[in-house]
């Protein structure tokens, strides 16, 4: 009989895969081992450091013998930060498993058996893309600050440096920002506030912004997008790679297939990045978005480009989506949807189904909530055309994917 796995057990085993979330698979003897840090063709020296019912997690002691696809991670923070998981793994071989995880994820979770996933778009800058970063800073009376990335709210910071996956003038702003907080903290600061959080934007794919300067005004940020300016609330969302935003709007402009003729309703549109291009494409184009400010920019974004035929509403898509669309029954022929990353509530699946837009584009930043959501589109008559990948995120476990749905 084989010796049952305990805590801190060594063992020697070969990867076989990395599952979405960034973690190695290799198994011993029925037992799946999941191993952060590691990548397939690996053989690694493990220690046991959690048990579960069907599998085991382990951390690396002795790479034994190196997968082909490893690589040299840039970065001195690497595997304590928590930001970045696929800075060991070459980058071509980065787009190749992301490609095979969005399939595994339809096909588990979506229950699609064979899903139409297209090769993964590359991010042009495989480092140095991001052109927004959100840092933490702690205060401590008679210290001086701490200023570092957090994964999760409740987590600690972790001091940076610099960030490789950041644009260069983020670095310098962070580098600016650490000096001023030099020397110990007062310990009256902010009425004795322990923690703050900073965000930065970058220089690159900002309008306007002459080197060394900030490229926020007041509560806003301009950034430029295939010539275009797009105001943004200096706290709102904005897609983090400013070397493939271009491309995501190319992509999604493709998808939505327009022949000019369409209403168009923009789910979670944000600022209106999407708007901004699909409206002229369309007879009329409807905005919904959850935050306020991020809609006025919306309005102003196309106002300003001379676009016309844009209506934004500020609310819960579930609840426009019944007030303003269903219940006075205006036909929507295109919807785009791009949820956070939990996805889309029952009532805006509902809501959709009983809207039947022929066409659907779903962009997602989590592939397992857009597999499980395109199932419920699927059983409702809708049929999945195609999944394209985009690789907003180098370097980490995150897959974008922009999926088609006609009925
Ligand atoms: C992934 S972002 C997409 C933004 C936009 N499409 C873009 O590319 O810039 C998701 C957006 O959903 C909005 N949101 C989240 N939950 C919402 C809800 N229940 N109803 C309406 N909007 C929501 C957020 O404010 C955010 O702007």
């Amino acid at each position: 009989m084989e010796k049952r796995i305990e805590i801190g057990d060594r063992l020697e085993v070969t990867m076989d895969s990395v599952a979405f979330g960034g973690s190695g698979v290799g198994r011993h003897g029925r037992l799946v081992l999941f191993v952060p840090f590691a990548v397939d063709g690996d053989t690694v020296e493990i220690e046991i450091d959690g048990i579960r019912r069907s599998y085991a997690t382990g951390r690396i002691c002795r790479i034994l013998n190196p997968s082909p696809f490893r690589t040299e991670a840039k970065c001195p923070h690497y595997e304590r930060c928590g930001g970045c998981q696929y800075q060991h793994i070459a980058y071509a071989h980065q787009l190749e498993l992301k490609k095979r995880q969005v399939g595994e994820a339809l096909a588990r979770i979506g229950k699609v058996p064979d899903p139409p996933v297209r090769e993964v778009l590359p991010s042009p800058m495989p480092y140095a893309y991001r052109g927004k970063a959100e840092f933490h800073l702690r205060f401590a009376p008679g210290k001086s600050a701490l200023i570092g990335y957090k994964e999760a709210a409740d987590s600690r910071i972790v001091p940076v440096s610099r960030c490789e996956i950041v644009d260069e003038s983020i670095n310098r702003s962070l580098d600016m920002l650490r000096k001023k907080l030099e020397g110990p903290s007062p310990s009256n600061r902010r009425g004795g506030k322990g923690e703050e959080r900073v965000v930065l934007w970058s220089e690159a794919g900002a309008a306007s912004v002459e080197p060394g300067h900030s490229p926020v005004r007041g509560n806003r940020v301009l950034r430029q997008v295939k010539g275009k300016i797009l105001r943004v609330p200096a706290w709102g969302f904005f897609q983090a790679n400013s070397s493939l935003v271009e491309t995501m709007v190319d992509t999604v402009v493709r998808a939505c297939a327009l022949s000019g003729a369409e209403n168009l309703l923009d789910a979670y549109c944000g600022s209106g990045l999407f708007s901004l291009f699909l409206a002229p494409r369309v007879q009329r184009l409807f905005g919904v978005d959850g935050d306020r400010e991020a809609i006025g920019c919306a309005e102003e974004n196309l106002r300003e480009e001379g676009v016309s035929n844009g209506e934004f509403y500020a609310g819960d898509v579930g609840e426009i989506l019944k007030k303003h669309f269903l219940e006075r029954k205006t036909p929507v022929d295109v919807v785009v949807l791009d949820p956070p990353r939990i996805g889309c509530s029952a009532d805006v699946l509902d809501g959709l189904l009983r809207l039947k837009p022929s066409r659907i584009v779903y962009i997602s930043c989590n592939p397992t909530t857009q597999a499980r959501d395109m199932r419920r589109l699927l059983d409702g008559g809708y049929t999945l055309k195609e999944l394209q990948p985009l690789d907003m995120f180098p370097q980490t476990k995150h897959i974008e994917v922009a999926g088609i749905l006609e009925r």
